[in-house]
């Protein structure tokens, strides 16, 4: 079997108020292999965007090993944390977090940019992931002339921009009514297939969790596999 493009071992985090110390992570053991997608599931308050949040490598706080695409992420200083985070990592929020002021093809090239990528390459590839997620006709929009499902699949777009190995998404259409929800979860999954991205997405909707490849519950500050999907 290759590498697993991302693997924790014992990761725990604690989050101290006043007198009050809770362990959120308590110990976690994770391996996601390329090109898998991942359903992390759990009640609110387990610790799910906690834990995106570290092998995000966006926040301290942790201990334990987080390895990515084949580093060692603890070993790594601000500004390797930085590089590996933009080689290795794309994401995807429940709120999209587009630039308000670009519109949805610029949104999906400034990161292809930051990465050095020359532009006309980069139009291309946006209007590419733009077009295959059912946006072709609204590549000049802002995303406030969008609507919350079009805004997520523009974030969902400028996530794989990179062609990054693995895609971390928290609660990727938790702000969309079901019938979006769906649709635009079966276009994301069936996009990040197609590119060979790996994927951890959090949710708590089990039915969502279902369509990946494997489903894994945080319980208690720990993992429990739920096990491959059912066929
Ligand atoms: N910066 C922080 N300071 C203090 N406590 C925090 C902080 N971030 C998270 N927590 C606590 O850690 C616990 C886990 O939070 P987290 O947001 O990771 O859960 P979650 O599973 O993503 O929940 P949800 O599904 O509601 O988003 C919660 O009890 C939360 O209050």
């Amino acid at each position: 079997m290759s590498e697993p493009v991302l693997e924790t071992r014992e990761l725990r985090r604690s989050f101290t108020q006043g007198d009050v110390t809770i362990s959120v992570l308590r110990g976690v053991d994770l391996a996601v292999q390329p090109g898998e997608i991942v359903a992390l599931l759990g009640p609110s308050g387990s610790g799910k965007s906690t834990l995106l949040q570290a092998v995000g490598l966006l926040e301290g706080g942790f201990e334990g090993s987080i390895r990515i695409n084949g580093k060692q992420a603890e070993a790594l200083d601000t500004d390797g944390r930085t590089d590996l985070r933009r080689e290795a990592l794309g994401f995807v929020y429940q709120f999209h977090h587009l630039l308000p002021d670009f519109t949805a093809i610029e949104n999906v090239t400034l990161p292809q940019l930051i990465r050095g990528t020359d532009p006309e390459p980069a139009k291309e590839r946006a209007i590419a992931l733009l077009t295959a997620l059912g946006l072709g006709h609204r590549l000049s929009h802002r995303p406030a002339k969008l609507s919350g499902g079009e805004q997520q699949r523009v974030a969902v777009a400028r996530a794989l921009a990179n062609r990054p190995p693995l895609i971390l998404a928290d609660e990727p259409t938790g702000n969309l009514d079901e019938h979006t929800a769906n649709v635009v979860l079966a276009e994301f999954l069936s996009l990040v297939r197609e590119e060979g991205s790996a994927a951890l997405v959090a949710t708590h909707n089990e039915r969502l969790a279902l369509k990946m490849d494997r489903v894994i519950r945080l319980h208690e500050g720990r993992l429990e596999a739920l096990g491959p999907k059912p066929d």
